[in-house]
């Protein structure tokens, strides 16, 4: 069960892999998470935005879930589990899921689309929290078509079982506030913004991009943490042009463009409405891997 003293660090939050009929490619998905998690990250996530949990089914989720049991045994890299949507029932029956299967936590966004009110933001974790086990709330109101609050945030994180905060709101406010309120740890969702995120009291990042440079994200973090902050800041401004290209259209369809190239994964199928990156990026992508 994770803990709040867990989250800190660089987590990864994995892709699903797709074989060209739209099934998930399980060979694929343990090669490449086996190679993910040959690096010391902090944690492991599975079935976030970067896992299209959208079109991830209950049944699928579950297959997810065992798989990672399987490739993470013996090792102590918490496993997160992506069990949020836009309806609180169905939260709950995959939060269920994950707490039976034994994840250590689970990863609840915002409902999207309906875009609730404070209130029903509020008692949409407080559902999630009832089930028992350890959850990260996940702010990301540019997909969400709302945000929490500072107010909001920090009763969510009063809650029992609410162990931290992901924060995709790529301002500094939410991170600002709720550090210097002394409350839980919150971890940085938006890349570009992830090592200013650090100097406003983020505990880490859990962050796309990490798939594809795992080492030097824990490297910068390591850097970070040990006060060496001119160096982390080199190395991490040495990633930026790579951000920015791997968010210039939708996550994941970027990085799974770039895992397949790299053979990490066979195909960067996607399911609709999700599409392949465009002609143009393949190119920006292909002259930044060759340069
Ligand atoms: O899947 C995730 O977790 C992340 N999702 C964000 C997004 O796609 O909007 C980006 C972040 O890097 C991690």
């Amino acid at each position: 069960m994770l803990t709040e003293e867990q989250i800190y660090g660089i987590y990864v939050p994995v892709v699903t892999p797709f074989n060209a009929a739209g099934d998930i490619d399980l060979p694929s998905y343990q090669r490449y998470v086996n190679n993910i998690i040959k690096n010391k990250i902090h944690g492991l996530v599975v079935n976030g935005t970067t896992g299209e949990s959208p079109t991830v089914n209950i049944q699928e989720l579950q297959t997810l879930i065992t798989a990672s049991q399987e490739l993470l045994q013996g090792s102590d890299i918490p496993l997160v589990i992506g069990t949020g949507t836009n309806d609180t029932m169905s939260t709950v029956a995959r939060t269920e899921l994950a707490a039976r299967l034994g994840a250590d936590a689970a990863l609840v966004v915002v409902p999207y689309y309906s875009r609730p009110s404070q209130a029903g933001i509020i008692a949409h974790f407080r559902k999630a929290a009832e089930v028992g086990i350890p959850i990260i709330a996940y702010d990301i109101p540019g997909r969400a078509g709302v945000g929490m609050t500072v107010d909001t945030a920090r009763t969510i994180l009063e809650m029992d079982n609410v162990v931290g905060l992901k924060d995709c709101s790529g301002s500094p406010l939410l991170v600002s506030e709720l550090s210097r309120l002394g409350s839980k740890p919150v971890l940085c969702g938006d890349d570009l913004s992830f090592f200013d995120m650090l100097g406003c009291g983020a505990a880490g990042g859990m962050l796309a991009s990490a798939n594809v440079h795992t080492a030097k994200f824990l490297s910068i973090f390591e850097q970070y943490k040990a006060g060496k902050i001119e160096a982390a800041r080199a190395e991490y401004d040495l990633l930026v042009p790579l951000m920015k290209l791997l968010f210039k259209e939708s996550n994941p369809a970027p990085i799974k463009w770039l895992l397949s190239v790299q053979g990490e994964i066979a195909s960067d199928t996607l399911r609709l409405p999700m599409t392949s990156i465009s002609e143009s990026l393949r190119e920006e992508l292909g002259a930044y891997l060759a340069g």
